[in-house]
């Protein structure tokens, strides 16, 4: 198949995150525009998170989810999206809900809705967001989990700002749309979402309705993707509609514009196509547990999101209209009913 000759490729940024002069900067944003124009999907080195740390934050999150389903319980995720935080279980959510609505073909349509993500999840977002408020694990049945969290919260943020300084450069914006960028980036908007895909038998596969997560893009400005050693992500290539494995490399965080990135962009970064396979659909055999922690970094709700001047500019047309992230989400939230439309 044509997708095993396709990769994902990477990026060094080590000159955002250990402060290299301008000259290596523009280099390196230059190769992030090459390379990350086509499908808004790119790998990164030099990202500046030491690995000690998110080793650490894979083994907390293993800790977590081997909890028992009542003490996860203890910090439930509520009804509802507001606030989108805390513990919700397994087959809680559809991921691929908003790639259904992008469909005209109703086969696909129905084969999308039947799935259910067959994953638990956890949602974390910065203390000073009230609200978005957090939900946490109480110290006795979890300890320390607070505080580190808190802590790979602000670390990624740190490495997510270099990234974001990378975007501006190399989309060539001018000093004010740099400085307003930055300005609606707050960090307190961002959220860490931790992730299990419990393993999958064969003899679960024969059940149809069981998926790890469809094809879908994210809300977000941009999203990091951190992974254990199972892989199993895959990202979409736009020209011949194939996916290519993010196989998990060593110093390596997958990162892909989302749909906030593609409109700041006005289109030049694609919102990028992913999805979570099942790799026992293939080998019939058991398919491992997963892992996977990303971290998406978002707008402030009310900051508005829009084509940036001089690219409308040098594009020839504006693609895509002003809208806040708030009104975005709850447009969104809307079209897949996980709010009610009055
Ligand atoms: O588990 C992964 O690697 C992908 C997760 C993802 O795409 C999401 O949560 O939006
Ligand atoms: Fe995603």
């Amino acid at each position: 198949m044509s997708s095993k000759l396709l990769s994902v490729p990477i990026v060094d940024l080590s000159p955002f995150t250990s402060g290299g002069d301008l000259e290596s900067r523009k280099r390196a944003a230059r190769e992030l525009a090459e390379k990350g124009h086509k499908n808004g999907s790119v790998g990164i080195s030099g990202h500046g998170v030491p690995s000690d740390i998110h080793e650490k934050a894979f083994q907390i999150t293993e800790k977590l989810f081997d909890l028992p389903y009542e003490d996860k319980m203890k910090a439930p995720h509520p009804d509802g999206y507001v606030p989108h935080r805390g513990y919700s279980g397994i087959a809680k959510e559809q991921g691929a809900a908003k790639t259904a609505l992008e469909t005209d073909d109703e086969a696909q349509k129905a084969a999308i809705m039947k799935a259910s993500d067959y994953k638990e999840s956890y949602e974390i977002g910065s203390e000073e967001n009230k609200v978005q408020y957090n939900i946490w694990m109480s110290e006795d049945v979890l300890p320390g989990f607070r505080t580190f969290m808190t802590d790979f919260y602000w670390s990624l943020n740190k490495a997510a700002n270099a990234i974001l300084e990378a975007i501006m450069m190399s989309l060539d914006l001018t000093e004010e749309e740099a400085e307003s960028m930055s300005k609606i980036h707050t960090g307190h908007d961002n959220q860490l979402r931790l992730l299990h895909y419990p393993p999958i038998s064969p003899e679960m596969l024969k059940n149809e309705a069981i998926g790890r997560l469809g094809a879908h893009t994210d809300f977000s400005t941009f999203t990091l993707l951190w992974q254990d050693v199972q892989s199993g992500l895959e990202f979409g290539d736009r020209e011949t509609g194939d996916f290519m494995p993010a196989i998990a490399k060593e110093g390596v965080v997958y990162m892909n514009i989302g749909d906030m990135g593609q409109r700041i962009s006005n289109g030049f970064y694609p919102s990028a196509i992913h999805r979570v396979v099942i790799a026992g659909k293939d080998t019939g055999e058991v398919t491992p547990a997963r892992y996977s922690i990303p971290f998406f970094v978002a707008p402030f709700p009310e900051g508005l999101v829009e084509p940036q001047p001089s690219l409308v500019a040098s594009h020839g047309q504006r693609v895509y209209e002003p809208i806040t992230f708030a009104a975005y989400c709850e447009k969104m939230m809307k079209a897949t009913q996980l709010i009610p439309d009055e």
